[in-house]
């Protein structure tokens, strides 16, 4: 692992543009937004002062979050429109595929006319996107049509209590916070790249976040999560786990929640959710995911030298909050579209249409056959 060659496949290891938005694995396994180093920003900061460092360019005063926030809070009206069109998605349609509608749909009805409307525009679906998926979620669940404007004051509080239907204790507002920050930018990944590289084109921002949802949906990038916790819920002892993973890796399937295109030993997200998730644990009175996700860790990294990502510890971190794991990845959805939309701002700052060019491995020449000579 460690001395993997970065070659040309999947763009490993090429420049691909520029950013000041964050560094990945700059200082080994660091990783900063805008300068600041995540563990800083994950034990001091609230998810909204980290959205408005990445989309306002620095931390805001006590003033700026509390009017930032405010604004946030006033946008969370969800169009008659949408919710007619939630309604129509079935229960058992891919909350992901309902991320992508709801985003898309949102676009149809609020359009972005002009760049000038860009910061508007990307308030709005950052105050709507927890209420389009626990919208329909109660809707196609439990039938209920939720009202989508709590009193909560942060993003992750109004997500937990309008799905639960009530409000959050502090410690699950605090976790909510810690981890809408470690997933809210990295750089060139997939699915932000996703979106850079629909911005290049010069289109509207709900296109650019629509596609970088379908980037995001699949299991190698943020779908992982949830893969994470369909693995370590097979389990019931951590012996169990040791030998349902010795199996896998015998076989050798992709253990989901493990190992990282940029990293190279660990990812500096996992220690930080995986101690959230211990003390989740430990308020549960959990003895079974916990340790089995320990014992994971452990034999993934004697055995291959595979480290958890930021993904494998959310899953039982969520778990303990009582989120159904098909709402693992639009939670992501939720605070990854601050760095997607940091990232659009940038490219359309200094803009060239993004356009590489491919080694040609088909014929040479072909000589044309007339069809029903074929
Ligand atoms: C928030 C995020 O998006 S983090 C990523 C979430 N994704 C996952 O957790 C999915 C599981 N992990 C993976 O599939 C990969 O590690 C990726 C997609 C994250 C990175 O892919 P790559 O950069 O191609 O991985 P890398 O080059 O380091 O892989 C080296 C070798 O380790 C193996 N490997 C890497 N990850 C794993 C894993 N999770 N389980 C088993 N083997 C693995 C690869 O198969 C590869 O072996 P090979 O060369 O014989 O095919
Ligand atoms: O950087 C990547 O390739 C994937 C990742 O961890 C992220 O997007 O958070």
């Amino acid at each position: 692992m460690v001395d993997k060659k970065l070659g040309g496949a999947g763009l490993r290891g090429q420049v691909a543009g520029e950013t000041a938005l964050c560094t990945v694995g700059k200082t080994g396994a660091g990783l900063t937004y805008r300068g600041y180093d995540i563990t800083d920003l994950a034990t001091n900061a609230q998810f909204e002062e980290v959205a408005h460092l990445l989309l306002r360019g620095h931390l805001p005063t006590e003033q700026e979050l509390a009017e930032y926030k405010a604004k946030l809070k006033s946008l969370r009206e969800m169009p008659e429109a949408l919710k007619s069109v939630l309604e129509l998605i079935p229960a058992d349609a891919h909350p992901m595929d309902v991320m992508r509608t709801g985003c898309s749909m949102l676009g149809n009805l609020e359009e972005e006319k002009d760049f000038s409307e860009q910061d508007d525009k990307i308030d709005r679906m950052l105050a709507l996107f927890p209420a389009i998926i626990c919208y329909w979620y109660r809707f196609s669940h439990d039938g209920v049509r939720i009202e989508t404007n709590t009193d909560e004051d942060s993003i992750g509080a109004h997500f937990l209590h309008m799905l639960h239907g009530k409000k959050p204790s502090e410690l699950h507002e605090k976790v909510m916070h810690v981890s809408l920050i470690l997933y809210a930018e990295h750089e060139f990944n997939a699915s932000t790249f996703t979106a850079r590289v629909c911005a290049s084109t010069l289109s509207d921002i709900h296109s650019c976040v629509t596609g970088a949802i379908g980037s995001l949906r699949g299991p190698l990038h943020g779908g992982a999560n949830e893969a994470a916790m369909e693995l370590i819920e097979r389990f019931k002892t951590a012996d169990e786990a040791e030998e349902g993973l010795m199996g896998m890796l015998a076989r050798k399937e992709k253990i989901m929640g493990f190992g990282h295109a940029i990293y190279r030993e660990s990812d500096p997200r996992n220690v930080i959710i995986k101690e959230w998730s211990e003390k989740l644990a430990e308020e549960v009175g959990d003895t079974v995911l916990y340790p089995v996700s320990v014992r994971c860790e452990e034999v993934m990294w004697r055995e291959k030298k595979l480290f958890c990502n930021a993904d494998f510890f959310h899953a039982s971190a969520y778990n303990f909050m009582g989120i159904p794991t098909k709402l693992f990845t639009p939670i992501f959805v939720m605070s990854r579209v601050t760095g997607w939309t940091a990232h659009v701002k940038e490219q359309r700052a200094n803009n060239r249409i993004i356009r590489p060019s491919a080694d040609y491995t088909g014929p040479e020449s072909a000589e044309w056959v007339a069809i029903e000579n074929r």
